[in-house]
C-alpha cells in the first residue's frame, strides 16, 4: 500500500454530495486484545447530514470503535468502506488523505503556535510533501485561506491571532475541530468533543456540531446526554464490546436494556 494517498479514492473526495449519501460502512468490525473481545461485529453506517452518536458504559468499547474507523487500530476481522472503497488496510494518515478526519479525547495542538498557525498545519498535511510544513511556514496562500474560513466554521473566527495554548478548554476542543476540517474530512470521528467542558462551552460546541452536520457525516463518542440528544439522528449504544441497541433517539431513550445498562453508572438517562 502507497504510503501517501490511493489516488482512486482521492479523486472521489470534495465531489460534492447528496445529503444522506452513504459515505462510511464498517461491518462486522471486531477487535481483540490478546483473549479480550474489545469490539465484537460491530457494524456502523455513517451517512453525509447526519450525527450518529456512540453511547456506552466504562469499557464497553466505544474508543476501540472509533480507533478502527479512524485507523488508528486495525481491526482483527471486519470491513470497513468509504463511498465505495474498501479502506480496512489503510493507515490513520492515508485515511486522513481521504476524507476522514478525527479528534481524540485529548486535546491535540501545538500550545505554543497561533491558532492560524495550527489549523494552517493541519491543512498542509493533506499535501504530499509533510515534510515542507514547517520550512515553509506561512508562506502558502491557499493555507492560510483555508485555515481562515475552517477555523470561521468551527466558531473560533474572533481567536485566529491567539496563541493556542492560552485558549479556554472548549476553546481548544474547537481549534481541534477547525484542525479536522482543514483537512477536508468528510467523515468527523469525535472521541468526546465536550469532556471537560461548563455548560456555556457544551452549548457552543453544539452549535458548532450542528452548524457542520449538513455537508458531513459525523461520528461522536460523548457522554453528555442533554448534548446526545440535542444533536443525534442516530445512537449506537454498546456494552461489553458489542452492539445493544441502534436506533433513532426517542427509541433508545424508551428500550428499558439501554437503561439496566446504565443502572450505576454516572452517564444517566435523565433527559
Ligand atoms: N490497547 C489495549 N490493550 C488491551 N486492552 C485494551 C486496549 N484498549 C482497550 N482495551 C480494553 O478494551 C475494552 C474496551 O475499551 P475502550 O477504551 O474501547 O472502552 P470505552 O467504551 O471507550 O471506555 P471509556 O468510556 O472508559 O473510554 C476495555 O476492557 C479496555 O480495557
Amino acid at each position: 500500500m502507497s504510503e501517501i494517498i490511493n489516488p482512486g479514492l482521492a479523486a472521489t473526495v470534495g465531489t460534492p454530495a447528496a445529503a444522506g449519501e452513504i459515505l462510511l460502512v464498517a461491518e462486522r468490525i471486531t477487535r481483540r486484545f490478546g483473549g479480550l473481545v474489545a469490539n465484537q461485529d460491530v457494524c456502523v453506517t455513517l451517512p453525509r447530514g447526519k450525527v450518529h452518536v456512540l453511547l456506552g458504559p466504562n469499557g464497553a468499547g466505544k474508543s476501540t470503535c472509533i480507533n478502527m474507523l479512524s485507523g488508528d487500530l486495525p481491526p482483527s476481522e471486519g470491513t470497513i468502506h468509504f463511498m465505495g472503497k474498501d479502506i480496512t488496510g489503510l493507515s490513520a494518515a492515508q485515511r486522513s488523505q481521504v476524507g476522514i478526519g478525527r479528534s481524540y479525547q485529548r486535546t491535540n495542538i501545538f500550545p505554543k503556535f497561533t491558532v492560524l498557525e495550527n489549523v494552517r498545519l493541519a491543512a498542509q498535511s493533506r499535501r504530499q510533501q509533510p515534510w515542507r510544513i514547517f520550512s515553509r511556514a506561512m508562506k502558502q496562500q491557499w493555507a492560510l485561506d483555508k485555515a481562515r474560513a475552517c477555523i470561521e466554521e468551527a466558531g473560533l473566527g474572533a481567536k485566529v491571532d491567539w496563541i493556542a495554548g492560552v485558549l479556554s478548554h472548549g476553546e481548544q476542543r474547537q481549534l481541534e475541530i477547525a484542525m479536522v476540517l482543514a483537512t477536508d474530512a468528510q467523515v468527523m470521528l469525535l472521541d468526546e468533543p465536550l469532556a471537560g467542558m461548563g455548560s456555556d462551552e457544551s452549548a457552543r460546541m453544539v452549535e458548532v456540531l450542528k452548524r457542520l452536520k449538513p455537508s458531513r457525516a459525523i461520528l461522536l463518542v460523548e457522554h453528555d446526554m442533554d448534548a446526545v440528544f440535542a444533536v443525534a439522528d442516530t445512537i449506537t449504544v454498546m456494552v461489553n464490546g458489542q452492539v445493544l441497541e441502534s436506533g433513532p433517539p426517542a427509541q433508545i431513550k424508551a428500550s428499558v436494556a439501554v437503561q439496566q445498562a446504565y443502572l450505576g453508572q454516572e452517564d444517566s438517562f435523565h433527559v
